[in-house]
C-alpha cells in the first residue's frame, strides 16, 4: 500500500515525501530512480518526456511499490490523470498534489544545483499536468506553504482517509479531494 505525493518538478513533492515516510515509519521511494538511463538523459539534454517515455515507467514503479510489504511513500511527477490511473489500480491509495505557480517551480530549480532536470522544462511539466479529479483518492495542497504546514496537513488527512498509521487504508471513491488553493490568494 502507498501514498503518492505528485506534482510538477520543483513543487516540492521531495521534500515532503522523505518527511511523511519518516513520520509513518514507511518506505520512502523516489520514482526518479526507476526512470530509464535514456530518459534521464532525454530531460537532461532538455527534452520533455511523453507518454512513451513514461508508461514503461510507470509500469516498473507499480510493479515495485505492489511487492512492498510496508507501507510506501512515494515521490512521483504521476502528472496525467492516466499516469494516477496506473498506480491507482495497483498499491496507490492516496495521491498529495502540491500545487504551485509555474513561477515558483522556475525560481525553486533555478536555486538547485547538481540535478538532471533542467528550469527549462518547467513549462512542459505545466502542459501534462493535469490536477485531481473529484473520484480520485487524494487532496491537493498549496506547495508554497512552510513544509512543517504541509506535513501537518497531509496527516490529517491520511488519518481521516486511510486510517491511523495507514495500517488499513482502503482508497475512499466517495471523498472527493479538497479544492485546489488559488495561488493568487
Ligand atoms: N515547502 C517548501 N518551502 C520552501 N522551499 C521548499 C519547500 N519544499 C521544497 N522546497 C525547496 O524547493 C526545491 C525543490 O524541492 P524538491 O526537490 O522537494 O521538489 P520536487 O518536486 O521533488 O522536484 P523534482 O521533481 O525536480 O525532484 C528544493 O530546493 C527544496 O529545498
Ligand atoms: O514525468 C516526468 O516528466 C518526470 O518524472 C519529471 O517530472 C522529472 O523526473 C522530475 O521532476 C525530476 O525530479
Amino acid at each position: 500500500m502507498a501514498i503518492a505525493v505528485f506534482g510538477v518538478s520543483g513543487c516540492g513533492k521531495t521534500t515532503l515525501a522523505r518527511q511523511l515516510a519518516e513520520q509513518v515509519s514507511g518506505l520512502f521511494l523516489d520514482a526518479d530512480d526507476f526512470h530509464s538511463a535514456l530518459s534521464i538523459a532525454k530531460m537532461g539534454g532538455g527534452a520533455a518526456l511523453g507518454d512513451t517515455d513514461r508508461a514503461p515507467w510507470l509500469r516498473a514503479l507499480d510493479a515495485v511499490i505492489r511487492e512492498c510489504a510496508d507501507t510506501s511513500v512515494i515521490v512521483c511527477s504521476a502528472l496525467a490523470r492516466s499516469y494516477r490511473d496506473v498506480l491507482r489500480d495497483g498499491a496507490v491509495v492516496a495521491f498529495i498534489h502540491l500545487v504551485v505557480t509555474e513561477e515558483l517551480a522556475r525560481e525553486r530549480l533555478a536555486g538547485r544545483r547538481d540535478h538532471f532536470f533542467p528550469a527549462s522544462l518547467v513549462r512542459s511539466q505545466f502542459e501534462a499536468l493535469e490536477p485531481l479529479e473529484p473520484d480520485e483518492a487524494g487532496i491537493s495542497l498549496d506547495g508554497a506553504a512552510p513544509l512543517a504546514e504541509l506535513l501537518s496537513r497531509a496527516r490529517i488527512y491520511l488519518d481521516t482517509h486511510t486510517g491511523h498509521r495507514m495500517a488499513d487504508a482502503v482508497s475512499d471513491p466517495g471523498s472527493e479531494p479538497e479544492p485546489a488553493p488559488d495561488p493568487e490568494t
